[in-house]
């Protein structure tokens, strides 16, 4: 374990202890009367507005801020990512996921080689093999068309897929696009979302994706076996080779499970898991669906912000202004938590992707160089679409707990509704909660304002809103593959700046592996008590009485079934 300095002995971090007993004799409600800081703290980028006025800074805050981002070297490590540097010094490994959307003629080094030509190599070699399934040149093994996809996958070869599937399924050029077509994501082991995925579906027009970085997690690996066997039980085990293909940085292990390695669709360690939407992990399933011009717009949408972040100074660049804000918010105000809230329904599956790329790169105990941290790191990302939310869970972060809130707007719906009689259009309904919720989070309300309007007494307390709750506003000029790529980007990098001024690694995640091993010791004994009636022993007495319990119990089980597939 090395010795290193902590961010927090430097001067701006007590500075910035010190400012936060300004910042407490304020209230949004007067930090929003000066127009003048109000107009500082918006700022426009590339068709995207973006309105950090909401938050409790100010002027002088930001600069702090910046004066923690330097101390941090923040810069610096941007320029490392980069330059292709192994800033993921525990899996020594460097962290390029840039250079996936990069273009064609960009110059990206790893190691010293330019890895923009391979990274094209494999999406031309996507573009061409998504062409040939959509257009009924590639057929499955019964000479029929495969129009339907299963991507098996989990944690990052599933949820930022999903994300960008849902947000384009109901976007016009994507639907065109789609028609025909069904993509399915299967990232469960659990048995009842293999049913949910088979449903409906026939092996012979169906293409299996199998997505894994590493062909060896044991959800992904199982639910292969599982619609292999799915394949060659209806259609024959030659049949798998036209129905299965691979996307895996282990070419080794793709073949050895059967599938053709020229069916297999490559990326590379230098790309983490939960930044890998814009490889193949995402590429190849989402230009299946909606070919890969589509996909293209979604990864040029996501380059623009790589450069912007990049070159932008640090007072104009969205995601290092929020990831700066995000760490005053957890570090120093003390909120621990972050609700991600699009008022938009395409957007429904963008909480939970960004509540991986955040809290699985930045939930970490101990700084880069192994030193434990006397501060907590992330945050507990959660979130709906409005108004949904507001329907539920809005309760506590207006009178509840303070929860610094991200507010994502859209200016042209995907599906504009427009009613002869109505007041005002479907998504001006939408919008109207959109801008209003941000300033009931500011303003609140008080009991002189109650007692104005003549709020009997005893429920004064009740209907008092205290205010004085962070939020921010972004508002996307509509709903496209190039501003879904623009969203996704500007959320990873600010991710990446929380990581950089707290001195993580954001870009490993060792607290996953704990309960995977223990989880295999337990799938041993499952297997031994089943199979040779042996009892449960190596256990606490917790989990040995849940387990015996559970065997008892079903105990009916036969302890050699034949293959027995989802009936749904
Ligand atoms: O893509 P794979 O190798 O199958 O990994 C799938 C997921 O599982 C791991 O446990 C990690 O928590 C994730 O970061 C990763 O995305």
């Amino acid at each position: 374990m090395a010795s290193s300095t902590l961010i927090c002995d430097s001067e701006p971090w007590k500075e910035l202890r010190v400012h936060v007993e300004d910042i407490k004799k304020t209230h949004l409600r007067d930090l929003m009367n000066d127009t003048s800081r109000c107009h500082s703290m918006m700022m426009e980028f590339d068709g995207i507005l973006l309105d950090y006025s909401r938050q409790r800074a100010t002027t002088g805050t930001l600069n702090k801020l910046f004066n923690l981002a330097e101390a941090a070297r923040v810069k610096e490590k941007i320029n490392r990512m980069f330059n292709g540097e192994r800033i993921n010094s525990t899996e020594n490994r460097s962290v390029l996921h840039v250079a996936l959307r990069a273009p064609r003629d960009a110059v990206i080094n790893s190691d010293g080689k330019n890895v923009v030509p391979e990274v094209w190599q494999v999406l031309d070699k996507i573009r061409d093999f998504s062409e040939r399934v959509r257009s009924g040149a590639w057929v499955g093994a019964t000479g029929k068309a495969l129009k339907d996809v299963v991507a098996i996958g989990i944690g990052g070869s599933f949820l930022g897929p999903l994300f960008v599937h849902t947000a384009l399924q109901t976007e016009a050029e994507a639907i065109e696009c789609a028609r025909g077509r069904q993509l399915r994501f299967l990232a469960n082991v659990d048995p009842i979302d293999i049913a949910r995925n088979i449903t409906g579906l026939n092996p012979e027009t169906t293409l299996v994706v199998v997505v894994s970085k590493t062909f060896t997690t044991a959800e992904t690996m199982l639910n292969a076996r599982t619609l292999r066997e799915w394949i060659s039980s209806a259609l024959g085990p030659q049949a798998v080779a036209k129905h299965m293909v691979a996307v895996s940085t282990n070419l080794k292990l793709v073949e050895q499970f059967g599938i053709d390695p020229n069916n297999a669709f490559a990326f590379w360690d230098w790309v983490g898991g939960r930044y890998s939407v814009c490889s193949a992990v995402g590429v190849l399933p989402l230009s299946l669906q909606y070919g890969f011009p589509i996909v293209e717009k979604f990864l040029k949408g996501a380059s623009s912000v790589d450069q912007h972040f990049y070159s932008a100074p640090f007072e104009k660049n969205v995601p290092v202004l929020l990831g700066l804000l995000s760490v005053w918010n957890v570090s120093f105000l003390g909120y621990s938590a972050r609700a991600i809230l699009p008022y938009s329904q395409a957007l429904e599956k963008f909480a939970p992707h960004i509540q991986q790329v955040s809290m699985e790169s930045n939930g970490k105990g101990v700084s880069i160089d192994g030193v434990p941290l006397p501060y907590e790191t992330g945050e507990i990302d959660f979130g709906e679409p409005g108004t949904n939310g507001q329907h539920s869970f809005y309760q506590l972060i207006h009178q509840g707990r303070v929860i610094p809130c991200d507010f994502i707007g859209v200016v042209k719906s995907q599906q504009p509704v427009y009613l002869k009689d109505e007041v005002v259009s479907n998504h001006d309904e939408l919008m109207s909660n959109f801008f209003a919720q941000p300033d009931a989070l500011a303003y609140g309300k008080t009991p002189e304002q109650l007692q104005k309007e003549n709020v009997a007494e005893h429920l004064v307390s009740h209907k008092t809103f205290s205010g004085n709750r962070p939020s921010l506003s972004i508002l996307l000029p509509s709903l496209n593959a190039y501003n879904i790529g623009q969203l996704l980007a500007i959320y990873e990098h600010r991710v990446a700046v929380q990581g950089f001024v707290w001195g993580i690694n954001s870009f490993d995640q060792w607290g996953v592996e704990l309960g995977k091993s223990l989880a295999s010791q337990v799938r041993r004994q499952l297997h031994a008590s089943r199979k040779k009636g042996e009892s449960v022993e190596g256990f606490n007495f917790s989990t040995k009485t849940l387990i015996t319990t559970y065997l008892e119990a079903s105990a009916d089980v036969p302890s050699d079934p034949s293959t027995l597939l989802p009936k749904i």
